[in-house]
């Protein structure tokens, strides 16, 4: 007989047929359905898969005893207790490297997008303005770009941006040895040296508001910010008053501290390329991190340690 799997993020058919060749499948993926769910299957539930924004709270861990595994499907995973998941002994794993290079590309999608106005160009173009009209946006090649966060995520940007010719400079919670990019002790430092910064930070708690107005205002009026990292990272309301009175030059953004709902202080603003939460999600990454679930819960279920702990 197979185990029982509660499922709290939405996922394709094609997904959830694919799972429930392994597992008995319970779907909650709504907050009515999520309560529902853990009161009527409590007793059976194995493993829970979720995902960062969605997590899973020690109260709702509490709740089910049987619980031995927590999945995160993407590579965040803030919202699920691990501490409260630690002293029940549950094994919690994620998605590490299954989305990082769909996120990279999405990284200097952006980039490209804010820095060369590539929205803003379209938008003018079909109001029948031609170029003679408009300032002429900043090259990107060649420039500084500073990551914040230098993990998974960060070093497939370096990457991409080497192709483009930049200096890169990198802040870290510690200096990485397997890089040869210039390292900065602090944030403050990176933004002062940087044209464009890129956070690729986790979110929660020891990353909150990094992201402020003394980081802005180091960034300066010609420089450019990407996160798609986590929304809690950028103090949005001082972001919204760089921009606002062109303290910082544009910012590029894929996360929000407002999520699910959408950004009501930036949608306004001309100097903002705004997407909503994809950058890590694309058929080819979700059918990698949905296969990576199946063998981390097969391998723990055999007595195997998973391949992606957290
Ligand atoms: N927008 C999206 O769709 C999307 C997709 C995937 C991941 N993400 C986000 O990107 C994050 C990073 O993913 P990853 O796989 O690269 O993780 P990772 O753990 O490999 O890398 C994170 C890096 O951030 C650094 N870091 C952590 N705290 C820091 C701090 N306070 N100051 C400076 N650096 C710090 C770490 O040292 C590490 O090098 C995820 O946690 C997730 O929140 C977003
Ligand atoms: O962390 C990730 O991989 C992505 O951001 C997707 O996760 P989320 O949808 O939980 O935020």
């Amino acid at each position: 007989m197979l185990s029982t799997l509660l499922i709290l993020n939405p996922l394709s058919e094609q997904s959830l047929q694919r799972i429930a060749q392994d597992w008995q499948i319970v779907y909650a993926p709504t907050t009515q359905q999520r309560s529902a769910a853990i009161a009527s299957h409590a007793e059976h539930i194995r493993a829970v898969l979720t995902i960062g924004s969605i997590g899973l709270q020690a109260r709702e861990i509490a709740a089910l005893p049987k619980l031995e595994l927590i999945c995160a499907l993407g590579a965040g995973f803030e919202n699920i207790d691990v501490a409260a998941a630690r002293e029940r002994g549950i094994v919690v794993s994620n998605g590490a490297g299954t989305n990082d290079a769909c996120v990279a590309d999405h990284a200097m999608g952006l980039l490209l997008a804010t820095v060369r106005g590539i929205p803003q160009l379209g938008v003018a173009l079909h109001q029948g303005i031609w170029r003679d009209a408009l300032p002429l946006p900043p090259s990107v090649s060649g420039k500084r770009l500073g990551i914040v966060g230098l993990g998974t995520i960060g070093k497939q940007i370096a990457r991409r941006a080497a192709g483009f010719d930049m200096a890169i400079g990198y802040h870290n919670r510690s200096m990485r040895n397997d890089v040869p990019f210039t390292y900065f002790a602090t944030l403050l430092e990176l933004a002062v040296w940087a044209d464009f910064l890129i956070i690729a930070t986790p979110g929660g708690a020891g990353t909150r508001h990094m992201v402020n107005a003394p980081v802005l205002d180091a960034l300066g009026p010609e420089g450019f910010i990407v996160n798609i990292a986590r929304g809690s990272v950028i103090d949005t309301a001082a972001l919204a008053h760089a921009l606002r009175e062109g303290r910082v030059a544009g910012a590029g953004l894929d996360v929000y501290e407002s999520e699910p709902l959408p950004p009501t202080e930036l949608l306004d603003l001309p100097n903002a390329v705004l997407t909503p939460h994809v950058a890590g999600w694309s058929p080819e990454s979700v059918a990698e991190t949905v296969r990576l679930f199946l063998e981390n819960s097969q391998r723990h279920f055999s007595g195997q340690p998973v391949l992606t702990p957290v």
